[in-house]
This record gives C-alpha cells, sequence and structure tokens, in this order.
C-alpha cells in the first residue's frame, strides 16, 4: 500500500486567489481556507487522498510584483520544511511564473522533492475557471511524480514541464505555459502521464550558508531590435551594481555586427567584469554562435552562449550565480554548463 504523502501548498498570490476590487482583480487571503474545505481534494485522489497543509504570504501578490526577494523566501520556506513534506505545490501569478520556478529550481539546492508551481488564468471563484483543476492537477503530481523524475516544475493546463524550460505563451489560453526548446515532462488529461525524463535537482552551490542577495540591479536584460543603440547598453553599464546582463539577440545568437560601437560597448562590459549572456529571442531559438560572422562578432567581443536557456532561466541563473558570491570568470563558466537541467550541454 502506498503511504500518505504530505503536501504543502504556499499561496503566493494570482489571478488563482483573486476577488474583484474597484480597482480590478486584486488577490484575496480567503483562498487557502476555501482549499483547506474543497470536499473534491479527498474524492481527485482514488486511492490516497493526500495530508494537505497550507501557508499563505503577507502581502500576497500579483506576480508582477515579484522580486528576487520573494524567489528566495519560497526556496527558504520549502527548505526550513522540506523533512515534513514529501511535495510542496506553489501558487503563483501567470505574469513571472516562469521566472519562479526558474528561480527555484537553482536556489532550491539538493532538493529531490517535487514542487509544482501553478496558477490560473481566471480566478477560482469563476465558473470557468482553471484553478480548480490547475490546482488538483499540481497535488496529484507532487503526491505522485515518480522518483526518478523529481524536480521542480510547472503543472499547468494540460502540460507538466520542467520549471526551468518554462516561458509564458498565452495570456488567454489555459495552456498557458510551453517548454518549447525541451520535451514536456508530461501530459495531464483523463490520465496523468509522465514521459519519463531524468530528475533534475540542483547539485550545486550552497546558498545557504554562503549566499547573500544581491541587488536587484546586479542583473540586466536587454533585447536586441534593429537600431538597438550602444548609447543604451553604455548607460546601462554606468550603474556600478550591475554583474551580468542577458542579451536577447536574434535567431542563432546574431547581433549587429557591422555596428563597431555596439561591438565596443559589449567589449568595455565584459572588460569591466560584467557577464554578458546570449540567447535567443525566437520561442524555440538555440544560440549557436559561431554559425553567422554576426554571431562570431559578438562571441569575439567577450559575450557568451546560453545556448538553448531561456531567457527567464538565464536571467535567475545568472543571479543565483551572483548570489553565490562567484567571480566575473565563474560565473562565466557556470554559465555555460548546465547545473539544474536548464540547458543542454
Ligand atoms: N493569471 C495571472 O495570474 C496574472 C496575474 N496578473 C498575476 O500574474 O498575478
Amino acid at each position: 500500500m502506498n503511504k500518505t504523502r504530505r503536501i504543502l501548498i504556499i499561496y503566493t498570490g494570482g489571478t488563482i486567489g483573486m476577488q474583484q476590487t474597484v480597482d480590478g482583480l486584486a488577490p484575496a487571503p480567503d483562498l487557502a481556507a476555501e482549499i483547506r474545505h474543497m470536499p473534491e481534494l479527498g474524492q481527485a485522489f482514488q486511492t490516497h487522498p493526500p495530508v494537505i497543509e497550507t501557508m499563505s504570504y503577507e502581502p500576497l501578490l500579483d506576480s508582477s510584483d515579484m522580486t528576487p526577494g520573494r524567489w528566495v523566501q519560497i526556496a527558504r520556506d520549502i527548505q526550513q520544511r522540506y523533512q515534513q513534506f514529501d511535495g510542496f505545490v506553489v501558487l503563483h501569478g501567470t505574469d513571472t511564473l516562469a521566472y519562479t520556478a526558474s528561480a527555484l529550481s537553482f536556489f532550491l539546492e539538493h532538493t529531490d522533492k517535487p514542487v509544482v508551481v501553478t496558477g490560473a488564468q481566471l480566478p477560482f471563484a469563476y465558473p470557468r475557471s482553471d484553478a480548480r483543476n490547475n490546482l488538483i492537477s499540481a497535488l496529484e503530481v507532487a503526491a505522485n511524480m515518480p522518483e526518478t523524475m523529481t524536480q521542480v516544475c510547472v503543472v499547468f493546463g494540460s502540460r507538466i514541464l520542467r520549471g526551468n524550460r518554462t516561458t509564458k505563451v498565452s495570456a488567454k489560453a489555459y495552456d498557458a505555459f510551453d517548454s518549447p526548446r525541451y520535451p514536456n515532462l508530461g501530459a495531464i488529461g483523463i490520465d496523468v502521464e509522465y514521459n519519463r525524463r531524468g530528475r533534475f535537482p540542483t547539485d550545486f552551490g550552497n546558498f545557504a550558508e554562503q549566499g547573500q542577495l544581491p541587488a536587484d540591479e546586479a542583473v540586466a536584460l536587454v533585447r536586441l531590435f534593429p537600431g538597438f543603440s550602444a548609447e543604451t547598453l553604455r548607460a546601462i553599464c554606468q550603474n556600478s551594481a550591475l554583474r551580468g546582463i542577458v542579451l536577447e539577440a536574434y535567431g542563432a545568437g546574431n547581433g549587429p555586427s557591422k555596428n563597431q560601437s555596439f561591438q565596443d560597448a559589449i567589449q568595455d562590459a565584459v572588460g569591466a567584469g560584467i557577464v554578458v549572456v546570449v540567447v535567443s529571442q525566437p520561442l524555440d531559438g538555440i544560440v549557436r554562435m559561431n554559425s553567422y560572422a554576426a554571431g562570431s562578432a559578438l562571441a569575439r567581443a567577450g559575450a557568451i552562449s546560453g545556448r538553448d536557456m531561456t531567457t527567464e532561466a538565464a536571467l535567475t541563473k545568472l543571479y543565483y550565480l551572483i548570489a553565490l558570491g562567484y567571480s566575473a570568470d565563474m560565473i562565466a563558466q557556470h554559465m555555460k554548463t548546465p547545473i539544474a537541467g536548464e540547458m543542454r550541454r
């Protein structure tokens, strides 16, 4: 007989628990109480309904107000209760859910229990809401994910996705998230089916002992567009707290190779100890900086390839490595190698 699982739900905010206010939808505290009284929770699990505990954050946030400090708070809350539970469900707004799922995959070091991040497109109380289904599916995965697969994942609509491969692809569809650069971990239909992929706990670092949260300005995200000015890049690099930039380049990692002032600005940033990581703009893009002269020019200027990392994964990984107190060289080195299944080898 399977043993009864204990699951902790951490409610951080998001549409899933929102209610209408005069200013529009805003997070409301009632969701945690509502979950405790959901009669279908007992019936949703045919054999062993898990024992569920809930904790609510104060204040609850629309996830557009999320900060790196909150990512770390979620990671710490899980780590402090790690022995008491078999799995964790994080209820989160969809807007920045992919960042939090990516960040948790790094900050939850040496964690090999399922951590499932979910939310909803419509509030729990709405008739056609996806909240109930997403919550029950997330609990199901947190309770029963095969041991060989346990990792930080996103359960949303019909998909189970690796947390640090996830990106938001729709503001309307119930399948709001996808993992365009990595196969899905599973599908939720009549049955919950797992696509047996490897387990990916972060077996790396020791943030709890040696880490310190850097200033929010430690990282920046820059998206190239035709006409992008080197002066904009230089202005960003003026900030003395800046340690790393994620550069969303074109296609295979290309940038304006004929614009010498742009190349110089990259070179000066790298020379000043700022790590510049190139990711690809297209949803399914992979950076191969030697495919085009325009890409190798970026590499010559000192930018490094983020290969198939999502922007969310590259940014949160950069932040995590800075939080570990690493030098620019060490950060650059680790940005090129997978530490939590976030990129291909
Ligand atoms: N669907 C949602 O959850 C969107 C909401 N603005 C949030 O991210 O908190």
